[in-house]
């Protein structure tokens, strides 16, 4: 499933005039923090990405041993218990006979009879014993199964969780692992003992009759001949089965995401006419399941009715001649009504095996994808800006691999400590590719990013993220309430920086407004809060990190006129403290920049403050008089355009 990014031949030199000139882009009066570090020092595996292990890996049932093997122990106890339980069940026949005997001989049939209940009982007893310490077992491994899986899901990387759906990555850490609870706590359990039961069952069964026994066992052969044909086609039903419920997770997942764009559109029929497909495919699956277990069932089944009939004609014809006794015969057939248990424990056992294995296999597959390891200390909040060089970066989604051009052409660009930069250009041009870079989101293909004069791939990933805050595009907001929605990135932050946040995000009358204040529900992705709330807590959330470097992405598009000035005061005073990356929605904001970067289908094109770009670059002069205020007329923008002032340097 790990699709390896290669590097592209997409090296394109920078194009003649400003655009990917570093003269120009470096103002003039600001250096660099620091140097570059040669891409020699770049070691084979950036910092912080780890690769998935060797294609294939151990097998399916090495991965539920190793699930296994942490509970051996208590594993072992239980069913220990559960086998001296069955083994009180094997004593009964026995004790059976013992009463038929004294009735014939004229004894008293009280002792054998005593011991016969003494025996149900402590059978009882025992298997109970064993079934809840199994069960117990059972719950730890699914526990373990999922913080383990859960912790690695949300380390995987971005660019392996953008080809995956999260209803599918739900139904494995939910559905899949609840599967391996049966397998420990009574799957695995089931076939050691039904194994075991049954070979003393056959024992016993011998030193009551050895022509029976021969009858019986073709019987058996018979049927465990015919369940190894069926278990294959077993297997390929249950894994076909829980890749349906997944893919049924997914269809939901689908609809919900976009719970009011497919009301509004009139889509709900459609959609839901989609998951209940996906629902009739899943019960096909579980029907198909069904009929296999059910074949199998009714292979042993019938085999043991013919074993049965079998054991009756010779046993009562060797009774006849006085080759046996009729008590023998009678315990001959409770064994071999005894024999159906294990037989069955074994099917269910092998049966349930089979979807603990695909279970595994579908854990695994989450697993193996390629995940960040976090390394290093976080830097602490509030240290010294960092700036910014991009230097002939190349970077393709995938796409790039078949066919589509790759996000970043070639794209060079420096941005001293401290100060806000604007990047403007149109849409797919390349802006929030930019920072999905710099985070680290992706790995770029050629090329050197640099933060803090250091190359990213050297930077220990934990300690580059805690120097950026990053305000997405769409703001996201968590359910859960608002304050902890502002601690996300800085856990340790003060109540009176809490404070100081909301009221320079102008968030003040909405904390006063809801009940409960700062401790109010937002709801699920904060649908209970307009989307300029959530953009403006977005960006509190960042300033509480007190970063080194702020990302802003086209951060200020929901916001009203009012707010949306005072968010600009912010942007402004924060560019005074740190270094502000802020992908431009709005001219105002673009003015007031202390240097630009315009971009233009994967490429820097030009560098410069907004009265030179709208003189020397015909691109910016357009964005600047239409697409950057959007919802201006153009002719308005242009004059805006004008009349701005050309920033404060
Ligand atoms: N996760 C992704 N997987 C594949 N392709 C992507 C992904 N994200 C962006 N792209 C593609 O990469 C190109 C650059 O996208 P990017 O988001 O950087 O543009 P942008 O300049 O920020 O655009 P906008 O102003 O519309 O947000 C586009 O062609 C886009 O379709």
């Amino acid at each position: 499933m790990t699709q390896a990014k290669t590097p592209t031949d997409h090296t394109a030199a920078p194009a003649a005039g400003p655009v990917g000139d570093r003269a120009a882009v470096r103002p003039p009066g600001r250096a660099v923090d620091r140097a570059v570090e040669p891409a020699a020092a770049v070691p084979a595996g950036p910092e912080g990405v780890e690769e998935p292990g060797p294609a294939g890996g151990p097998s399916p049932l090495r991965l539920l041993l190793e699930q296994v093997r942490p509970h051996r122990r208590v594993l072992v106890a239980g069913g220990l218990l559960s086998l001296l339980g069955s083994g009180a069940d094997l004593a009964m026949p026995m004790m059976a006979k013992h009463a038929v005997d004294a009735f014939a001989d004229g004894r008293s049939p009280v002792r054998p009879l005593v011991a016969l209940t003494l025996a149900v009982l402590l059978g009882a007893f025992l298997a109970a014993a064993g079934r809840y310490m199994m069960a117990r077992t059972g719950e730890a491994a699914v526990l373990r199964a999922r913080r383990r899986l859960v912790g690695r899901m949300l380390r995987l990387r971005v660019e392996a969780v953008d080809r995956l759906t999260p209803g599918d990555l739900l139904s494995r850490a939910t559905g899949d692992t609840s599967l391996l609870r049966t397998v420990l706590s009574r799957n695995i359990a089931d076939a050691v003992t039904g194994v075991l039961v049954l070979l003393g069952t056959v024992v016993l069964m011998a030193v009551v009759d050895l022509v029976l026994l021969g009858v019986t066992l073709l019987a058996v052969l018979l049927a465990l001949g015919l369940l190894a044909l069926l278990m294959p086609r077993i297997q390929r039903a249950q894994h076909q089965a829980q890749e349906a419920v997944g893919a049924m997770g997914s269809a939901l997942d689908r609809a919900l995401q976009a719970f009011r764009t497919v009301k509004a559109s009139g889509a709900e029929e459609r959609e839901s006419a989609a998951v209940a497909e996906a629902a009739r495919r899943a019960h096909e699956r579980g029907v198909a399941v069904a009929w296999w277990n059910s074949v199998s069932d009714v292979t042993t089944s019938v085999a043991m009715q013919f074993a049965f009939l079998a054991v009756l004609g010779v046993g009562g014809a060797r009774t006849v001649s006085g080759a046996m006794e009729v008590s023998s015969l009678v315990a001959f057939l409770l064994y071999l009504f005894a024999l159906m248990g294990p037989l069955g424990q074994l099917t269910d056992g092998w049966t349930g095996l089979s979807g603990g294995l695909a279970a595994v296999r579908r854990i695994r597959e989450v697993e193996e994808l390629p995940r960040e390891s976090p390394g290093g200390a976080p830097s602490p909040r509030g240290s010294s800006p960092l700036g910014v060089a991009f230097e002939d970066v190349v970077f393709g989604y995938g796409g790039h691999l078949e066919g589509r051009s790759p996000a970043h052409r070639g794209v060079t660009f420096e941005v001293p400590a401290g100060g806000l930069t604007a990047i403007v250009g149109p849409s797919g041009a390349g802006k929030s590719t930019v920072f999905a870079l710099l985070e680290r989101f992706y790995e770029h293909d050629a090329g050197t990013v640099a933060v803090g004069g250091r190359d990213i791939r050297h930077w220990p990933l934990a300690e580059l993220r805690s120097a950026i805050a990053y305000v997405e595009q769409d703001a996201p907001v968590l359910a859960g309430t608002l304050r902890e929605n502002l601690l996300l990135a800085a856990p340790d932050a003060a109540e009176e920086e809490v404070r100081r946040a909301v009221s320079r995000t102008r968030l003040d009358g909405l904390v006063e407004r809801l009940p409960g204040g700062l401790d109010a529900q937002v709801g699920h992705r904060g649908v209970t809060l307009s989307g300029g709330e959530r953009q403006r807590i977005a960006i509190a959330r960042a300033l509480l990190r007190r970063p080194r470097l702020l990302l802003l992405d086209e951060v200020t598009s929901q916001l009203d006129a009012v707010n949306e000035e005072a968010l600009r005061e912010v942007v402004v005073e924060l560019a005074a403290e740190t270094t502000v990356l802020a992908i431009a929605h709005r001219l105002s904001t673009v003015v007031r920049a202390d240097r630009i970067v315009v971009m233009e289908d994967g490429r820097v094109r030009a560098v410069g403050l907004h009265a030179d770009l709208l003189r020397s670059d015909a691109l910016y002069a357009g964005l600047a008089a239409t697409q950057l205020v959007a919802g201006r007329s153009p002719a308005r923008a242009a004059a805006e355009a004008v009349e701005e002032p050309s920033g404060p340097s």
